[in-house]
């Protein structure tokens, strides 16, 4: 049986700043997990859910034409992902779409893949302005992040991790229905974000949990309630090595309850030459690092690879 938590809500652009950084401060070092209000994006967010749920109506062998390519943009049909390699689950129950960062010296509409403007018109603009927006609003969360870890608050950009910044947008679509053959199997199976931080929105259709301790068994799972207008934040493992696992990149899953879901993410991640080790403050003689340093492209590459390796 899972529980339900009451994660810490922040405004984004409280008038009290300093109450804002406390705050994300201790959900980071309790959940791993908070919400953020205030973000001002609703209708973008509007627009992005109503061409995803048009997206994921297509036929499957429109949707296959787009299929994730080695740069990690497009689609990904179901049972293709098994996020936890531990699982012998046949593959998560969940279809995505991945739309990626412009790559250097081109434009995110050259990176990335689109349905055709005849079956989609609206769906690329849509999709360009969200990217756009909500890297902005993970810009300035990350600001708030870096002073709660008593840091400046550009120490990102000083370090070159937003050079340029890896922001990917992805589409999430759990079937209603489930067959008999799949109670087994989960929306999204047991895992951690792999970047700097997750912003989440879903469409209010519960299935999200997370396990606070990994190691404890049996294991417990905690519903993470939706919130009307809010993003879920997380942390993610690149963001719990800089700060040597004093800020949590929490285990996280989505349940299959047999009725459909949408959700969108937006994972921020570090540039892929920016190191990520270590910072000063989290470690000490008696607290030393845990993680090697490692560049972010490099950390990234290696998660990927087994997620999808079967
Ligand atoms: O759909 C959700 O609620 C969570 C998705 C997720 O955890 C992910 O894509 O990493
Ligand atoms: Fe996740």
């Amino acid at each position: 049986m899972a529980g339900s938590l009451q994660l810490p809500l922040v405004d984004l652009f409280s008038a009290d700043r300093a109450a804002a950084v406390q705050s994300i401060r201790e959900a980071c070092l309790e959940y791993g997990f908070f919400y953020i209000k205030n973000h001002g994006i609703d209708r973008e967010i509007h627009l992005v859910f109503r061409e995803s749920e048009k997206f994921f109506s297509l036929p499957f062998d429109e949707k296959m034409k787009l299929q994730r390519n080695d740069d990690h943009r497009g689609y990904t049909p179901p049972y293709a992902e098994n996020l936890d390699p531990s699982s012998k689950s046949k593959g998560d129950l969940k279809e995505s779409f991945y739309i990626g960062p412009a790559k250097s010296c081109k434009s995110i509409l050259e990176s990335n893949q689109w349905p055709s403007e005849a079956s989609l018109p609206l769906w690329r603009s849509t999709m360009v302005s969200y990217h756009e927006k909500v890297l902005t609003i993970g810009k300035h969360l990350l600001s708030l992040i870096a002073l709660s870890l008593k840091l400046d608050e550009q120490f990102f950009e000083t370090i070159g991790a937003l050079d340029p910044p890896m922001g990917f947008v992805r589409l999430l679509h759990y079937p209603g229905e489930l067959k008999v053959e799949d109670y087994d199997n989960y929306g999204a199976s047991a895992h951690s974000d792999y970047g700097m931080i997750t912003l989440l929105v879903t469409d209010g259709v519960p299935g999200l949990q997370i396990c606070r301790d990994k190691d404890r068994r049996p294991q417990l799972w905690e519903d993470v309630p939706h919130i009307e207008g809010a993003f879920i934040v997380n942390i993610g493992d690149m963001l719990e090595r800089w700060t040597n696992c004093l800020f949590r990149s929490t285990l996280h899953r989505v349940v299959a309850i047999g009725k459909e879901r949408y959700s969108v993410a937006f994972f921020l991640d570090p540039s892929s030459d920016c190191l990520v080790e270590c910072l000063e403050s989290c470690c000490s003689e008696t607290s030393p690092p845990r993680f090697p340093p490692i560049r972010g492209g490099d950390y990234l590459k290696e998660r990927l690879e087994l997620t999808y390796s079967k």
